[in-house]
């Protein structure tokens, strides 16, 4: 879990607008607003309401809560209730659209091999089948691994060992906690809780001392339980042959990505979130890459009440205006202009909806973090689940980088570790990584205006690699290699 509700509370020497602190916000359903009023309309309401916090984040609010302004507002107050009620599958709000199935004659190949790849099909970064505004709801694994850079996989577990893994989760849930983050003098907390798992007390010690997370020390660290530990072997498996499966079917001249690893995918850190009640979400925000590097994969697998898991792909500026150009009264005020670009982008091509069942894991694939965001967001309505009631259980296997151990990675100015990000909106340097101070943002820290270029050799390893000049630190283990 990562970055969320945003605000931008400063802006520093920074090359990209949207590099500003993300943080959760707490998410809640509320009665939807008219769809009559444009975005633009229902923005300007926000900035009205919130005027301290950043067009781009209340955007990202808005977006995420369909373009209903009383949810949005809702949730910046985090306050509001929404409704349980056994229904089977919600009926999407008369904005959205809801396919079924866009390409049922694509053939996408699984994990288990089953399907026959039709590589033409599946068409990196072609033009998405979604419109703006609207949010277009994913059903089949063949649709979501075309029109997305995630791949789904149903009843992933034998039902006995996933509900074996989600009443563990459940027990161990009474000791998540909120993260907390700095809203300028005010101190909030993330809409759902969550906790980081990892192998040994010695991992449990670098993950309370080293490892930052928000530009802070995390203290709510867990040894990983034995349910947690069995299953990473298979997500392990699987999401190795889905990565090379992605990389053989979808990746330009059937290649990795430039600073993809090209190594076996080794799970050693796991984020498990807990989502009680309908109200729960996180908002649009994509992961942090301090310890992943680029291009990171993530496996994700989804335990209890089947919640909506939103994308929405970041379109660079000119990219945007290209495909939209401003009306002609845009230009002339430059308040009314940016708001108007950064309204257009946050929902040029849609969202796409991929609902996210008991026992799935979807793939976060390569290209993911950097070039689209993703949200769990407040339902409307849940059905709850026979063992978990109304929560929901999520775990994030992750892959933490040797070569990114926090002693490697710079440090800024206040003293705290730098954090990674990557541009994304500004054309001229999407894509390119910089390390930047993440500290204004932890409770009770002052940030600093450290900025720096991050540069990686081909395989995402930082170029002027120090790890050899240093005592060979002890690496996060791999959850299978310490059963
Ligand atoms: O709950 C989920 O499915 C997503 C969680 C997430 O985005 C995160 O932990 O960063
Ligand atoms: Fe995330």
């Amino acid at each position: 879990m990562d970055a969320f509700v945003s605000r931008k509370k400063r802006r520093l020497s920074q090359p990209d607008q949207d590099t500003a602190h993300h943080t959760e916000i707490a998410g809640v359903s509320g009665a939807e607003a008219s769809g009559d009023e444009s975005t633009d309309i229902k923005l300007a309401i926000l900035v009205s309401l919130h005027p301290d916090i950043a067009q781009d984040d209340l955007l990202d609010i808005l977006v995420s809560c369909d373009g209903s302004i009383e949810t949005a507002s809702s949730v910046l107050s985090q306050g509001s209730s929404a409704e349980i009620v056994t229904k089977k599958r919600p009926a999407p709000s008369s904005s959205l659209g809801v396919q079924t199935s866009l390409s049922s004659h694509v053939l996408t190949k699984f994990g288990d091999g089953s399907l026959a790849p039709l590589k033409e099909s599946v068409n990196f970064k072609r033009p998405l089948p979604t419109k703006k505004g609207k949010t277009l709801h994913l059903y089949s694994p063949e649709d979501i691994a075309a029109h997305t850079p995630c791949t789904i996989l149903l009843n992933f577990l034998p039902s006995k060992e996933a509900n074996e893994l989600l009443r563990e989760l459940l027990e161990e849930s009474q000791h998540f906690s909120r993260y907390e983050f700095q809203l300028f003098n005010r101190t909030v907390q993330s809409p759902h809780t969550a906790c980081v798992y990892v192998s040994t007390p010695e991992e449990y010690r670098q993950q309370t001392s080293e490892y930052t997370y928000g530009g802070t020390y995390r203290s709510n660290v867990r040894q990983a339980t034995p349910e947690l530990r069995s299953v990473s072997r298979k997500v392990q498996r699987v999401v190795n042959e889905e990565i090379q499966n992605r990389i053989r079917n979808v990746y330009p001249d059937g290649k990795k990505l430039k600073y993809q690893s090209p190594k076996e995918w080794r799970p050693n850190a796991a984020f498990v979130n807990c989502y009680d009640g309908p109200a729960e979400s996180v908002g649009y925000h994509a992961d942090e890459l301090t310890y992943l590097g680029p291009h990171p994969v993530i496996g994700s697998l989804s335990l209890g009440v089947e919640r909506e898991f939103r994308v929405r792909r970041i379109v660079p500026r000119e990219e945007e205006e290209e495909q939209d150009p401003p009306k002609s009264n845009g230009g002339s005020d430059s308040v009314v202009k940016n708001q108007k670009n950064s309204n257009s982008r946050a929902d040029a091509q849609g969202q796409i909806s991929i609902h996210l069942p008991h026992n799935s894991l979807l793939i976060m694939h390569a290209e993911m973090q950097e070039e689209w965001k993703h949200a769990i967001v407040p339902a409307q309505t849940i059905t709850p689940h026979p063992i978990a009631g109304n929560r929901r259980i999520n775990i994030t296997y992750r892959w933490y980088r040797d070569t990114l151990h926090p002693r490697y990675t710079p440090r800024c100015r206040c003293g705290t570790h730098a954090i990674l990000r990557c541009v994304q909106q500004k054309q001229e340097n999407r894509g390119k990584y910089m390390w930047m101070c993440y500290a204004g943002f932890a409770p009770g820290k002052e940030g600093c205006s450290f900025f720096q270029w991050a540069e990686f050799d081909d395989d995402g390893n930082p170029v002027g690699d120090r790890t050899h000049d240093v005592d060979s630190a002890p690496a996060l283990s791999n959850f299978s290699a310490s059963q």
